[in-house]
Formats: C-alpha cells, structure tokens, sequence
C-alpha cells in the first residue's frame, strides 16, 4: 500500500499504517470462577445491536475505505461440496486481484489481496499452487467441519494432515454439545488439544453460536476457547441456521475485549456466515472500532468468513468510481 498519499481514500484505510502482527495467544489455565462469573444480560445486548447499523453514516471516500479495509479481512471462502480445484483456482485467482486494477487506480490504492482464502481440507493442494508467490494464507476447515462430530483422534489428524499440505490457518469446530451440557473442563481440553495439533498454524475456534442455546452460553465459550489459546473466536461454520449476528458478535467483542483487560492478550474475531453486504461490512468494522479500537480493525485479529460478500463490495466501490453498477454476474467469485 502507498506509503506518501494523503488521499483521503488510502489515509482512511489506513493504507499507509505498517503492517504489525499480533504475538499469539498462548493460553492460560482453565479458570472456572471466572468462567462462572460471565453473564450475559440478553435485552441490554439486543438494544445495544440494534442501534449499531443506525448510528454512523459512512459516505463517500470513507465509505470506499472502510470497504477496501474490509477486502483485506475477508476470508473468502468456498465450502460447497460441489468444490472442485478449478473453483477454487477462480477463487485463489479473486483473492490475488479482489479488485479491478482500473478502479484501485482510479481510488490512488497499490494492490491489495484479500485476508485468506477458506476451503476444505482436500481442496488445500489446488490453493497451494495457486496462491505460490503469494504471502495469502491458506485457511483450512478441519476437525470434521461442520458437525465436528468424527472420532476425536480422526479430528486431530486432519489438522496435522491440512496443516502438511500447507494450511497456516485452521478453523476448528467446537463440540456443542460440551458446551449446552456445561462442560466446560472438556471443551477446554478439546480446544487446547486442537491447538496444539496446529502447531505454528494459527487456530480459529469455531462456535457454530446458533447452536449454543444463550448468549450466556456464548459468552463462556469464548472465553473457554480463549483460556485454552484460541487465536480467533468465530461465530459460525455457515451451515447453521442461524448464523452471524450482531447481538452475538457483540457478546463474543466483549468476551475478547475482557479478556484483554484482564490478561493483555489480544485474540481475534471472525464472523462468518450470511455476510454478503457492503453496508454489513461496514457495520461490523464499526462494531469492532468502537468496542476494540482500530487495533482490531485490521486482519491479523480481524476476518470476515464469506463467499459472497466480495461482490457486492466491488460493485459499491465500482459505484463510486464510475457512478454506475455492474451486474453482480461480471464478478463471479467472491
Ligand atoms: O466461514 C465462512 C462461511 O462458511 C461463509 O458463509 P457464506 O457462504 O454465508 O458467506
């Protein structure tokens, strides 16, 4: 990114920030008075989300810098089961080049790349080779995602499998049923195991919050996950019915934010699933700036999961280019 523009697109992107990279979370005892102690009051959070999305206005050149800011964060995703090594070729090919050359031109921007490509396990050789001469890192849902309900030992090997094939980034997922049974010592155990399987990967902890019961329910999780060295909490693998949300992406910032206060390390906050618009991007990067501050606007401890949201994202900055739309067709990944 430029470094001497004061063009209020790159300065407002923060373009021009030096890229830093946050030490890992190693972890810390299971500390049950503390998880006991975490409550969630329901109606004060569903006020609180309620008034995020109304309360900042982000027009004009901001808007297109929080949306290129939000670009760098995305994880883009495919986990389909129809994936094949030529759609994930396209998606690699989206993640290297996010946006027209003519419109970063046009916005004073040098290239950017999206924060990671997300895929599963087997589809990890086909974004090996296409990614090579990249520093994009390679996501891999492991841990027999979505469920996670195969054989523990099975589990673990495949982190150690999708980490050989060249995954830096694994997305575990939880056993919910540790957590509706309020067994915390195991999910502790569970989370600490899988970490320890990833080696120097980084490991987000999925969630899968819709189907946690309460807020009360999230908000110890996270904070589970986070004591046994969780680097990411993230709400959702898609494939619940309910997935991101505000009121839960507010409960899992402040997880992260009190963790924080109490322990000086900072974890990372992915929310994943049903984002696919621009407006939303901007919605949740404001969330984050406002509970976190910009620190955690930035994709070492920020990513969006999504297989879509890029092209809406590329069609508003298009917009504000060139004062027309595209069709959404012309950008057919991501
Ligand atoms: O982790 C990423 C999600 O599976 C993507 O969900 P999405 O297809 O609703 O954007």
């Amino acid at each position: 990114m430029s470094t001497t523009t004061t063009d209020p697109v790159v300065a407002a992107s923060h373009g021009h920030l030096p890229q830093v990279t946050e030490p890992r979370n190693p972890g810390l005892p299971l500390d049950m008075n503390w998880v006991r102690s975490v409550q969630a009051n329901t109606s004060a959070i569903e006020r609180r989300a309620g008034t995020i999305g109304t309360r900042r206005s982000v027009k004009k050149a901001h808007q297109a810098a929080w949306l290129l800011r939000a670009i760098t964060c995305i994880d883009l995703t495919t986990l389909s089961g129809d994936d094949t090594a030529r759609r994930v070729q396209r998606l690699c090919a989206k993640a290297k080049q996010p946006v027209a050359p003519a419109i970063l031109d046009a916005l004073g921007m040098a290239p950017i790349t999206t924060g990671a490509v997300c895929v599963y396990h087997d589809m990890i050789p086909a974004a090996v080779e296409a990614l090579q001469g990249t520093d994009i890192p390679i996501a891999a849902v492991s841990t027999g995602f979505p469920a996670g309900l195969s054989p523990f030992e099975l589990r673990l090997r495949e982190i150690e499998m999708s980490v050989e094939a060249g995954a830096t980034e694994i997305d575990i997922v939880i056993s919910r049923r540790h957590v509706l049974m309020g067994n915390w010592q195991a999910l502790y155990d569970e989370m600490a195991a899988m970490r320890a399987a990833c080696g120097d990967a980084h490991v987000k902890a999925i969630l899968a919050t819709g189907e946690l019961g309460t807020l009360r329910n999230v908000a110890r999780a996270s904070l589970v996950c986070m004591m046994a060295g969780a680097d990411f909490i993230k709400t959702s693998t898609g494939k619940e019915s309910v997935n991101a949300t505000l009121p839960v992406s507010l409960v899992m910032i402040r997880a992260i934010r009190d963790f924080y206060d109490r322990t000086g390390l900072r974890v990372g906050y992915k929310p994943a699933g049903g984002i696919s618009k621009a407006k939303d991007a901007v919605t949740y990067l404001a969330l984050m700036k406002e509970e976190l501050g910009d620190r955690w606007t930035r994709p070492d401890l920020f990513r969006f999961g999504a297989s879509s949201l890029l092209t809406d994202i590329e069609r508003q900055l298009e917009h504000y280019v060139t004062g027309s739309y595209s069709a959404a067709y012309r950008h057919a990944v991501g």
